[in-house]
């Protein structure tokens, strides 16, 4: 049966029915080779996983991303997350979703090497940038061109992927691939999922939702409201949104929502897109996060802050981050924006311009790169904008570009005077970490049920709880990693995480702190963010 019969038929296919009916042509996948059929040519990043390196076919000669699986914890056997990858991508096939090609194996040494068990890497294409390394590499400026090709391949491949009953669940501009042939492609499909829904209809936004889901799902920065609200019959316009915060980056070169915490997260959102009420948000009062929210009224400023790059862009731009889910504009209906069919028109892929790599790894050597520029000047166009001052609020301002259409500094900056220049990886605390591997969608089979983060009946934004944040910053002092990423297939560290949290949870009772907090948890976000600090460095000491 088709995936076309199938819906025919009422409604979404079963994961089975879609495997089934989605396979791809069996030589698109050679199967399983060994590391030595690779010549490993070196590091590009640091996943949950583990390392990615560049790497060469001994066979067919082509560039390729060997991603390694670490077994954490060896006991526990293959990361459930990586098998959900690769069960997803193997099914997939695209021009904008990044291909799984090969795995490898490599076996451990006889004699010398202690471990028991063979590492497993995944093959992928070798991509010259993601995104994010991209738009930190200060001589790279987007045209107006350029950022509409990219924004319609990242729709093309999310209309894909709706339509094909799947979740993202971590759009973000790191997990954005993309070659010096200018072609994009979506990756990381760790918390992707089978969705069972109604897929997106022209003109019909994102619909609603027909089952629960995790809500502990999405990189802080790109979270949607209903989620940071614990909307758990969400919809494919979580990726939606995420597609906003990317095009909103790619505008102004660094991420437009940098939220500290989960509550400042929402604060943020409001202050670009307004407050929520009962017609732009319908039914908000009732999510179970915002119980205790008390929003002082806004507006949103969101034409203000983007009026330069034109009303076509802050069309696409409100369409993409409407605060209600049900009229998010979806994949379909972006693609036929009128955005696109205006000067000046989208570049072809082979149109763009080629640029040194840009991976993981070179972030430290393009913000050394930036924080050897003099400094600017007061409202000037390279790094800080005018915005930018001591009093500034993090992630929405200082939206002015550097020369082209994108630019400024991409990440929240300390409360230094405007003049002072602090070392790169001082300033730059990169992204939140990502979500934990779900383990509340338990209906594909492996899951195991329980809900860890957002279960039961969530109190407040961000985790379930009014007391705790879902996805902490790093903070330290150390050079940052990409998005402070975390282990997210390490059962041990999930383990750990849950009990790390659960005092805190239970002392709520008798902490009089965390009890002001659930009263007012957006405007108490400075006193988040100090103890989300306090948090953050118990936790490194934790890993360690
Ligand atoms: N095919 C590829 N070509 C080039 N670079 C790649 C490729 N795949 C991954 N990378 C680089 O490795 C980094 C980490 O990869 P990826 O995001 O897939 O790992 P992950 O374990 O899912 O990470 P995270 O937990 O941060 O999402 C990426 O940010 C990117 O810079």
């Amino acid at each position: 049966m088709s995936i076309l019969e199938s819906r025919e038929l009422g409604g979404a296919p079963s994961p089975r029915s879609f495997a089934i009916a989605h396979q791809r042509p069996r030589n698109s996948f050679v199967g399983c080779s060994r590391i030595s059929d690779y010549e490993v040519l070196g590091k590009l990043g640091e996943g949950t996983f583990g390392e990615v390196h560049r790497a060469r076919s001994k066979r067919t000669g082509a560039l390729v991303a060997l991603k390694k699986i670490i077994m954490h914890n060896e006991k526990d056997g293959f990361p459930i997350t990586a098998l959900r990858e690769i069960k997803l991508l193997k099914l997939l096939s695209h021009k904008n979703i990044l291909r799984l090609e090969d795995m490898a194996v490599e076996h451990p040494a006889r004699s010398s090497d202690k471990r028991k068990r063979p590492i497993m890497y995944m093959v992928t294409p070798y991509m010259d940038h993601d995104l994010s390394g991209l738009l930190d590499n200060p001589s790279v400026h987007f045209t107006e061109p350029q950022i509409k090709c990219y924004m319609l391949q990242l729709l093309e491949g999310l209309k894909y992927l709706h339509e094909n009953h799947i979740l993202h669940r971590d759009m973000k501009a790191a997990n954005l691939l993309i070659n010096n042939k200018g072609i994009l492609q979506i990756a990381d499909f760790g918390l992707a999922r089978h969705y069972d829904g109604e897929v997106p209809r022209p003109g019909r936004g994102g619909g609603e939702g027909r089952r629960d889901y995790t809500s502990l799902v999405v990189t802080r920065w790109y979270r949607p409201p209903e989620l940071l609200m614990h909307l758990k019959r969400y919809t494919t316009a979580i990726d939606m949104w995420g597609v906003g915060c990317v095009f909103g980056e790619m505008l102004v070169g660094k991420p437009i929502l940098a939220g500290e915490s989960d509550g400042h997260q929402l604060e943020i959102i409001f202050d670009l897109c307004g407050t929520p009420t009962d017609e732009n948000m319908p039914g908000w009062r009732s999510l179970p996060g915002a119980e205790t929210l008390q929003p002082r009224p806004r507006q949103g400023n969101l034409s203000q802050r983007f009026r330069e790059y034109g009303s076509g862009a802050v069309s696409l731009l409100r369409e993409l981050l409407k605060l209600d889910w049900r009229s998010r504009i979806n994949a379909i209906d972006a693609l036929q924006h009128p955005y696109f069919r205006s000067a000046p028109f989208p570049a072809k892929p082979n149109e763009l311009p080629s640029y040194e790599e840009s991976h993981e790894l070179d972030r430290r050597k393009f913000h050394d790169r930036r924080a050897a520029l003099p400094p600017a000047p007061k409202g000037g166009t390279v790094g800080r904008g005018p915005h930018d001052g001591p009093n500034a609020s993090f992630g929405c301002d200082g939206f002015n570009g550097r020369n082209g259409v994108n630019g400024g500094s991409r990440y929240p900056r300390n409360s230094r005077g405007p003049e002072e220049r602090v070392p790169a990886w001082h300033r730059d605390r990169g992204l939140p970490p990502r979500p934990p591997p779900p383990a509340d969608d338990y209906q594909d089979g492996y899951r195991d049920g329980r809900d860890r983060g957002g279960g039961g009946r969530p109190r407040g934004p961000g985790g379930g709880r009014p007391d705790i944040d879902t996805y902490i910053p790093s903070y330290d002092r150390d050079p940052p990693r990409r998005d402070d990423r975390r282990r997210r297939d390490d059962r041990d560290d999930r383990r750990h995480d849950w009990d790390r949290r659960r005092p805190d949870y239970d002392d709520r009772g008798r902490n009089s702190r965390t009890r002001s907090r659930s009263r007012s948890p957006i405007r108490d976000w400075e006193r988040d963010r100090d103890r989300d600090r306090d948090r953050d460095r118990d936790r490194d000491a934790y890993r360690r």
